[in-house]
């Protein structure tokens, strides 16, 4: 660790030393573990020399991706592909939807299952009002007409994962209806799909997961019941989606929106959040094709790709079954309804079983489930203490107050379930206490400079070390001072970068305590220091001040500042000063 090393001599040049060391290693571990092909000769005249082959690779792989691009433009252009998006997401809620087992999904497996769970003879159902409160918020955030009274309903279906022989949903009447999402440029949407796109949601209802189900040597299922009935909401969009990139963009603004409302707590990456995509094409010159879908006519034959994990999946599946339908027809064949599975890193879906039609599932009324009935007055305090949608901050992060640009305004609202954000906004706050006697402008620029920092600097450091976010594995306070040193010109910023490195490395001094003890505030060199050093690199390199001067080759100032830094003292020179000697040396 690095505090270890600071007592022994500088901070500086031990770290130099630790880097150099470090780097070394690193270097002898690539060598030591580079294939062997690299060093010996081919061992016969057909082996092609590796760089041929990667650069035949790195050929084959842009003219397959060129094709692809090609394929698909052509196919846009005479075929249109339709797909409507369900997901199901698992609620925030201590409790199963009819029980009072806990939800955990951390305990050892079958754990957490109450007699109901398991569908025991005489166990009923005792619904969990608390379930309610984040499906309430979901639809509220989802901008739906919440529905005074709903009900339950049993959708059979006979499977290992489903003890009960039949699943608890809301089939007739759902407790939400008739929302929508917003999908925007910088959410990713195809360009065809231009700035915006509004995509309807049919309905949101309440419905039990299922067990986890596990292969076990192959041949045997495990089963786990601790996820068997934990509340899910169920989000199904209507078919308004006609491009691969928008349905993957739409599953993670749904994600996006029910994490920031707090519905859910853990996305895609956990299995918290699952996707159904159906799919369709239709040919564009022909007639209406027969199918239809709450009140959208029209459509092409549907085929539904179940239990997506990724937003990746979502959009390679689309992809890739859309192709395939096109195949069948183009040879004249007819796409069938059925439901298809889809593993990560395939390029095609496969064939799970025919999509039974409703009528298979025997939906019926729940007999043991009163009514679901909810109050105006529930609503309008769980309206009131809704969080800010995530479109709305991000018009703030890039409206006049932060003025930041979208690319970092995404990440900042994305990241961390939104802790990146909270962090963000302590560290500014901080830092405008810290700066209230600057200028105005100086103040306005302060927002950028710290999403800088939170981003990329504190960004990259958490990425080199593969750590996950803690904001407190370096303060916002340390962040806001050592901004703030650096604003004033106190430290440079390859120091800056330094002291950032020791905090995320454990230090926990406080920054002007660190500077201090360590000896890295900026002792600023005086005009003479400046000239003399400037002088020493004009005079080594007669040549470049010739061409700067008869060329008016100004750029190549940029090179002596660079000398001028490197002779220097290290962390004292600065470079707008260094620049400013050296032109009133060189072009006076
Ligand atoms: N022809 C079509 N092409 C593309 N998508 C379609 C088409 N018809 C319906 N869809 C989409 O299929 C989905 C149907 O979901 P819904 O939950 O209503 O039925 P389901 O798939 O039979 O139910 P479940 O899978 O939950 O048993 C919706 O998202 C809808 O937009
Ligand atoms: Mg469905
Ligand atoms: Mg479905």
């Amino acid at each position: 660790m690095l505090r270890s090393c600071i007592g022994g001599g500088t901070l500086r040049s031990l770290c130099v030393r630790r880097l150099t060391r470090s780097a070394l290693s690193s270097t002898k571990a690539q060598f030591s573990s580079a294939p062997t092909r690299y060093l010996q000769p081919p061992a016969s005249a057909d082996r092609v020399p590796l760089r041929k082959q990667l650069k035949e690779e790195a050929k084959a792989l842009r003219s397959h991706k060129r094709q692809r691009k090609e394929t698909e433009e052509a196919s846009r252009e005479e075929w249109e592909l339709t797909v409507g998006v369900e997901i199901h997401a698992q609620l925030d809620t201590e409790t199963k939807l009819f029980s009072r087992a806990a939800t955990s999904i951390s305990d050892i497996p079958n754990s957490n299952v109450a007699l109901f769970d398991l569908a025991f003879p005489g166990s009923q159902p005792a619904f969990q009002i608390a379930t309610l409160l984040p499906a309430l918020r979901a639809a509220i955030a989802l901008n739906c007409e919440i529905q005074r009274v709903s009900r339950f309903d049993r959708k059979h279906y006979f499977y290992q994962d489903q003890p009960a022989g039949y699943q608890i949903t809301q089939y007739y009447e759902p407790f939400a209806r008739n929302g929508y999402v917003d999908l925007f440029d910088y959410d990713g949407i195809a360009p065809e799909d231009g700035e915006r796109i509004r995509i309807d949601i049919k309905q949101l209802q309440l419905e039990q997961d299922t067990a986890k189900s596990q292969e076990y040597r192959g041949s045997r299922q495990l089963l786990d019941f601790n996820r068997v009935s934990h509340p899910l909401v169920e989000i199904i969009t209507m078919p308004q989606i006609h491009t691969p990139a928008t349905a993957a963009a739409c599953v993670r603004k749904l994600q996006a929106i029910l994490l920031s409302c707090g519905a859910v707590t853990t996305g895609m990456e956990m299995g918290g959040l699952r996707a159904d995509v159906n799919v369709s094409v239709r040919r564009r010159g022909e007639a209406p094709g027969q199918y239809q879908y709450d009140g959208i006519s029209g459509l092409g034959q549907r085929t539904e790709i179940k239990n997506l994990s990724s937003f990746k999946a979502v959009e390679d599946a689309i992809i890739a079954e859309k192709n395939r339908q096109i195949e069948v027809l183009e040879s004249g064949g007819v796409v069938e309804g059925e439901t298809r599975g889809w593993t990560i890193g395939s390029t095609e879906t496969r064939r799970l079983r025919g999509k039974e039609g409703s009528v298979d599932y025997r939906y019926m009324p729940d007999p043991d489930i009163p009514p679901l009935v909810i109050g105006e007055d529930l609503l309008s305090s769980l309206r009131a203490s809704i969080p800010t949608a995530p479109d709305t901050v991000l018009t703030l992060l890039v409206g006049s107050e932060f003025n930041l640009p979208i690319e970092d305004a995404k990440p900042l609202i994305e990241l961390d379930n939104g802790a990146r954000l909270e962090y963000y906004h302590d560290v500014v706050d901080i830092l405008r206490t810290l700066q209230v006697d600057q200028d105005d402008k100086t103040r306005a620029g302060l927002t950028r400079v710290a999403s800088n920092w939170v981003l990329h600097e504190l960004g990259a450091l958490l990425a080199k070390a593969d750590q996950a976010w803690d904001a407190e594995t370096v303060p916002a306070r340390s962040l806001a001072h050592l901004i703030d040193h650096l604003q004033r010109k106190l430290i440079t910023g390859p120091t800056a970068k330094l002291v950032l490195t020791t905090i995320f490395d454990g230090d926990q001094r406080p920054v002007p305590q660190l500077l201090e003890e360590e000896n890295l505030l900026l002792r600023p060199l005086s005009r003479e220091e400046y000239l003399a050093l400037a002088e020493s690199v004009i005079a080594l390199n007669p040549q470049m001040v010739e061409q700067i001067r008869s060329k008016k080759q100004l750029g190549k100032l940029g090179w002596f500042v660079g000398q001028m830094m490197r002779n220097g003292e290290k962390g004292r020179v600065e470079a707008l000063k260094a620049e400013e000697v050296l032109r009133e040396l060189i072009l006076r």
